[in-house]
């Protein structure tokens, strides 16, 4: 009794607002940013959202009995045209109709999306802009009416913020509306707010969330006092119908996001010393060390090595050394399933693989198991096994043993693995991780190597060669003893996208982008190599690397499992040159790189001048609308998140590119219920943004079901497979570094054919010729060693 009393009295203390999000990928900066602003009244302590997306309810009728619980609704930005109604916009347009009047005491904020549907329900009409503005910061101009209405309190006469719109509100001869900010550019005067007269309604063009926009905070914080004294004057913050079920009521409303953690985090963990083996040794700084170990290990590998050292990339190398112990986890998209059996255990046939996931049931008690997606998430899988197995140990080493392997774009959301429907297709993974105990790691800043093993199993004779032939010897060998060219002997037939299709699929995201369904589309295409006869992928990797060095270069052959006489199981081999960090993490910080902008290197392109490209508005647009996407994305689950970088240019070995870098804190220091570890911030952002554009969701699905199929169709049905997706590494000790998936290629039958994938983000400001220019810059790093 006593604790209902003190909940109703908390909520009576809280300011309650609904957000209607129409699957934008900036929702979550505006949530958080409205949950930020604590200083409203002191009879407010502080602010709460609950967040619905604008087809949660079919009518405002279902919506109509919830009004009375929140104080103020926010109806966010999002992709669409207002014109185009309930099909673009669901709930959203029968709102601001607002039939009978019964939304006219209720605070209501609209951006972008939200004010075009607020002023289009007033009169106003709502066009195409002709210079669609997209990631651009532009000087906000108040008007004299501002000052009076409270919205723009506090403000000065001009202030920045960024844009993000394909289309504006005319609002000349409508009398409801009164202008309260405008913006100029090419199109002319724009109205970038607006107030709804004698209405406690308000709306603004420009996106108060960004990271580039002024004092958006306190535009919230206006918005929030002046729905909070409305509220006062009109009795609805009296008669707010707050009861026990409360809380429960808003949170079975707030379901726009899956936050369950994939496992549950616990306080403490134990610090496995006992079973942990991991002895450290001096070794040379030189980067190329990685290679030459690799060459004296003969047992199978995986490397996830650096051949480039910057600052805070690439000082690390990790030779994973899968066992007979190594659990193997497949997950297969199109046939929903997850396989998990020991690495080249000899009980596991293919043909037993194959009748698995063809749909026969097999003893469960077996070596192999098949879980169903509906019985058990391929993530809940992970988390239900990595969950008994961490440990708090060598926090400083990143990986100590754990899941290392391959996610790819089709186990990313909003991403449909249908497509790759026919049988051959639906045995191709689409992530495949293996649970490793021995590894060598090694710090190449440090000049420091490490052998460890999480049950003490470190071959012996591994590392008695390894410190025979590299401890205490400060010098390697100057030049890698790879061979810089593949076989002269091989030809390889190469099947690049069409030009023509890659022009019809470019002038298709420019009509999506101008009608304001996206704002940023990462158009990409596929290459096909078929070598006249296999070459070992161990054998390309060593030639690859030394083309094209880079912070993240993987090689995986997913040999696990043992070919019976005459079967030829489909080996997933993976090789990468990867110079973009996805996301990092430890126990309580996450951290994520996006590169957005690229310039190719040349004689008269040095980093001054890539710079100078780097800065104007088109590669500035492409970066921030990922930077702000990305903000979004970690703001899903935590509420502390900052951006640490600002778009710096980095350099690379054939390109220049622009990386901005934004962290999250406290994943673990949360209260139990919203602890995260940074596999969930990792199931929650996949696929990265940088690979998809923004919005996330109809982004995805229009390249999907709209260009992409058809313009990669003569590879892998058009689906872009482990392309797009990421690798790394899931430690023990909490700790996590996964890379996006480009500048890769990747077979999936062990190296008789090869793909890579290439593209970049496309947005109104791009043109064919430079976009093609950039799809096979990126592609020819990779390409050029079978040419
Ligand atoms: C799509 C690719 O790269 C992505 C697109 C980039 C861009 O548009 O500038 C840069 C790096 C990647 O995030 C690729 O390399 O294939
Ligand atoms: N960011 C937004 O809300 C954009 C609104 C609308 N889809 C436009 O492009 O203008």
């Amino acid at each position: 009794m006593l604790a209902d009393t003190i909940n109703i009295k908390q909520q009576q203390q809280q300011l309650h607002v609904l957000f209607i999000d129409s699957y934008d990928s900036f929702t979550y900066n505006v949530v958080r940013l409205i949950e930020q602003q604590t200083k409203i009244s002191p009879e407010v302590n502080a602010v709460h959202v609950t967040t619905i997306h604008s087809d949660t309810f079919q009518s405002m009728a279902q919506l109509q009995p919830l009004l009375p619980l929140f104080d103020a609704i926010v109806v966010g930005p999002g992709p669409g045209n207002p014109n185009n109604g309930a099909q673009d916009m669901g709930i959203i347009s029968e709102l601001f109709e607002n039939a009978n009047g019964i939304l006219d005491a209720v605070p209501i904020l609209g951006i972008c999306l939200g004010f075009q549907a607020m002023c289009l329900a007033q009169g106003a009409t709502v066009c195409e802009l002709d210079t669609i503005k997209h990631g651009q910061v532009y000087e906000m101009c108040l008007k004299d009416e501002a000052r009076s209405c409270g919205l723009f309190s506090g403000y000065p006469d001009t202030f920045k913020s960024t844009r993000y719109h394909s289309l504006h509100v005319n609002a000349e001869g409508v009398d409801n509306l009164l202008p309260l900010c405008s913006t100029k550019d090419e199109n002319g005067t724009l109205l970038m707010s607006a107030q709804i007269k004698h209405k406690p309604w308000f709306g603004v063009q420009y996106h108060p969330e960004s990271c580039c926009s002024e004092l958006g905070g306190l535009l919230v914080s206006n918005f929030l006092k002046l729905s909070f004294s409305n509220n006062m004057k009109t009795g609805r913050w009296e008669s707010k119908k707050l009861n026990r079920n409360f809380s429960d009521i808003l949170s079975k409303l707030d379901r726009t996001i899956d936050r369950d953690p994939i496992y549950k985090i616990k306080d403490e963990y134990p610090s496995g010393d006992k079973t942990t083996y991991v002895k450290q040794f001096e070794v040379s700084k030189d980067p190329k060390l990685t290679f030459e170990i690799c060459d004296i290990i003969q047992e199978p590998k995986f490397v996830m090595s650096s051949s480039v050292i910057s600052e805070n990339r690439g000082e690390w190398s990790i030779i994973a050394l899968p066992n007979s112990k190594s659990k193997v986890f497949s997950h297969y998209g199109a046939i929903k399933k997850t396989t998990v059996y020991n690495w080249q255990d000899e009980k596991v046939s293919y043909s037993m693989l194959k009748k698995c996931l063809d749909g026969q049931d097999l003893d469960l008690h077996g070596p192999l198991t098949v879980i169903k997606e509906d019985e058990s998430q391929f993530w809940i899988t992970l988390g239900k096994f990595m969950e008994n197995r961490i440990i708090d140990n060598h926090r400083e080493i990143p990986f100590i043993g754990g899941l290392v392997g391959i996610l790819g774009y089709e186990i990313g959301q909003y991403v449909s693995c249908n497509r790759c429907g026919d049988d051959e297709d639906s045995h191709i993974p689409d992530a495949k991780l293996v649970f490793i105990n021995n590894s060598v790691v090694i710090n190449h800043k440090e000049g420091k190597l490490y052998c460890i093993s999480l049950d003490s199993t470190f071959p012996v004779t591994l590392e008695q060669s390894l410190t025979d032939n590299f401890v205490l010897k400060k010098d390697i060998k100057k030049k890698i003893s790879w061979p810089e060219y593949l076989p002269k002997e091989v030809d390889f037939t190469i099947t690049m996208p069409d030009k023509v299709d890659y022009a019809n699929a470019f002038a298709k995201c420019q009509d999506y982008m101008h009608k304001g369904d996206s704002y940023e589309m990462c158009l990409t295409t596929q290459t096909k190599v078929v070598p006249s006869s296999v070459i070992e992928p161990w054998r390309i990797f060593q030639t690859l690397v030394q083309k094209n060095p880079a912070p993240f270069s993987s090689f995986f052959e997913f040999n696990d499992i043992v070919p019976n006489q005459g079967e030829r199981p489909p080996v997933l081999c993976f090789l990468s040159t990867s110079p973009e960090r996805f996301l990092k993490w430890d126990a309580d910080t996450c951290e994520l790189r996006p590169i957005k902008g690229t310039v190719r290197k040349g004689p008269q392109m040095d980093l001054f001048e890539a710079t100078k490209i780097l800065k104007t508005p088109k590669e500035f647009g492409e970066n921030l609308m990922i930077l702000d996407l990305i903000r979004n994305d970690l703001y899903e689950l935590v509420p502390d998140v900052r951006v640490e970088e600002f778009m710096s240019v980095e350099e690379y070995a054939t390109v220049y590119q622009l990386v901005s870098v934004v962290k999250a804190h406290g994943l673990t220091s949360a209260s139990k219920k919203t602890r995260y570890s940074g596999m969930d911030i990792l199931k929650h952002s996949l696929p990265p943004g940088s690979m998809t554009g923004a919005p996330k969701k109809i982004t995805v699905q229009l390249l999907q079901d709209k260009i992409e199929t058809k313009l990669n169709n003569h590879v892998n049905g058009g689906a872009r497979g482990v392309y797009s997706g990421v690798t790394g590494y899931w430690s023990v000790n909490s700790n996590g570094d996964w890379s996006v998936n480009i500048r890769c290629m990747y077979s999936y039958n062990g190296g008789a054919s090869w793909q890579l994938g290439a593209g970049g983000a496309i947005t109104v400001l791009s043109t064919l010729d430079g976009e093609l220019e950039e799809m096979y810059t990126k592609l020819e790093s990779n390409l050029q060693i079978f040419m």
